[in-house]
């Protein structure tokens, strides 16, 4: 479903054409352009843009042209018609006119009007949406459709759909390489965290439209608000505010959120897709209560700034970002995500009691906003941190498995630009792009 453009001349106007793809080729290019045969032979040997060639005219092409715009498929078409010569397949270019005019689609027969159509595409934002359609517990189909409808009068949209074989990284490099004003990712925290993670460094905005379970990261930025989610998500990559967001590698994997070390790890592969799906988010709390007391203290040393400390350890968390929800990220009462540093959390209690006082503790300092005070809950901030635990340990990052410590984490300060509101808890403003 991508943003398309067709071109199309007849024989007496292909020069014409030609010299147009040439002049707008930095806007074409931002569009999947389809063409009629020998129209788009002669554009590809004019110019480096990608164009799909229909047949000829004559035999068919602007038929087959017809049908995508009928599909929706078609953003403009661009028809430079001979007005001093009859055509034999008079009848087909009729009817795409008719497709043109039935679906409201521009359609420009004169360069004049092409070049009207291309100077308004010019400030016309792209954005390519990065949509996994397994995600969470709503219905995808009905959730892609209420994007569109949102969205589509503020930018024009090109939708990627995630499957197995396709990691969301390819589709990013994929919306790039089309010159994309905006990604947006929509799905759980994993399709999130894949789409951000092929973002570092880019400053192209990233817009989170969550839907799955626990939606840590849009929960962190105050993305995820009220009952509408989906809803309040779009309006705040239409109201366009963005900001710079740190973000941070995980034995050289994209981390957005955090990596968990013991019991976050243990709650999260146990929490199984039949749990989340019938439970959403409590699923997580419910195996978190189970693991509580299954969770054995394991030898764990942190290296920060060449200085090893060592614990007894029952959870170790290292988080660039987390929600209040995070319960085992809040040593500090609240991780802020652009401060350029890691929140380290090492929950190291001496015994069953101390350990249900230590979560307590936590939910405490989340809730309100300010550092633990308890002695088996440690807390430090830095920039880079190396953890090693005997024995090994099962480590996830941001929701997924990754296999097992030693791991060493740091954080990539102002890595990310994301669409999110003013009410956001973030200091540093992305500057102003030209719309
Ligand atoms: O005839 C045409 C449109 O009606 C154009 O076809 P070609 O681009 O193949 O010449």
């Amino acid at each position: 479903m991508a943003a398309t453009i067709a071109l199309i001349a007849h024989d007496r106007k292909k020069d014409q054409i030609v010299e147009f793809a040439k002049q707008y080729q930095p806007v074409l290019c931002r569009y999947r352009i389809i063409a009629t045969g020998t129209t788009g032979q002669r554009i590809k040997d004019a110019t480096s843009l990608e164009v799909e060639r229909m047949l000829s005219g004559p035999m068919g092409g602007d038929a087959q042209i017809s049908t995508q715009v009928a599909e929706g498929k078609v953003t403009a078409v661009i028809f430079l018609v001979d007005p001093l010569y009859a055509q034999p397949h008079e009848p087909d270019i009729q009817a795409l006119q008719r497709i043109c005019a039935v679906y409201d689609i521009p359609l420009a027969i004169n360069v004049a009007t092409a070049s009207a159509i291309l100077e308004q595409l010019r400030r016309t934002r792209v954005a390519h949406l990065i949509f996994n359609p397994v995600s969470g517990q709503g219905n995808a189909d009905h959730d892609l459709t209420l994007i569109e409808e949102l969205l589509s009068p503020a930018m024009e949209l090109v939708v990627h759909l995630t499957t197995p074989d396709t990691h969301p990284s390819e589709l990013v490099e994929d919306a790039m390489s089309a010159q994309a004003d905006l990604i947006l990712a929509s799905g759980g925290d994993g399709t999130i965290s894949a789409v951000a993670g092929a973002l570092i460094g880019s400053d192209i905005p990233l817009g989170i439209i969550p839907r799955g379970t626990a939606n840590a990261f849009a929960a962190a930025l105050n993305i995820s608000q009220g009952f509408m989610p989906i809803r309040s998500a779009c309006n705040i990559i239409v109201q366009g505010k963005t900001w710079v967001v740190d973000v941070a590698k995980c034995n050289d994997r994209p981390m957005i959120l955090l990596a968990g070390i013991g019991l976050e790890a243990e709650v999260i592969e146990r929490a199984d897709r039949e749990a989340k799906n019938r439970w959403g988010a409590f699923a997580y709390i419910m195996e978190g209560i189970k693991q509580f007391n299954q969770q054995e203290l394991f030898e764990t040393e942190i290296e920060v700034e060449g200085v090893i400390k060592t614990f007894n350890a029952g959870a170790v968390t290292i988080a660039n970002a987390a929600p209040p929800t995070s319960v085992m990220a809040q040593g500090a009462g609240i991780v802020d995500a652009s401060d350029g540093l890691l929140d380290i959390t090492i929950g190291a209690p001496k015994n069953d009691l101390e350990a249900v006082g230590a979560m307590v503790n936590l939910v405490g300092a989340a809730l309100m906003r300010h550092p633990t005070n308890r002695e088996d809950i440690i807390n430090l901030q830095t920039r880079r941190v190396k953890v090693k635990t005997h024995p090994p340990q099962k480590v996830v990052v941001d929701g997924e498995m990754v296999g097992t410590t030693p791991i060493e984490v740091e954080c990539i300060p102002r890595g990310l630009v994301v669409f999110a509101p003013e009410s956001a808890d973030l200091h540093q403003e992305a500057p102003e792009t030209e719309a």
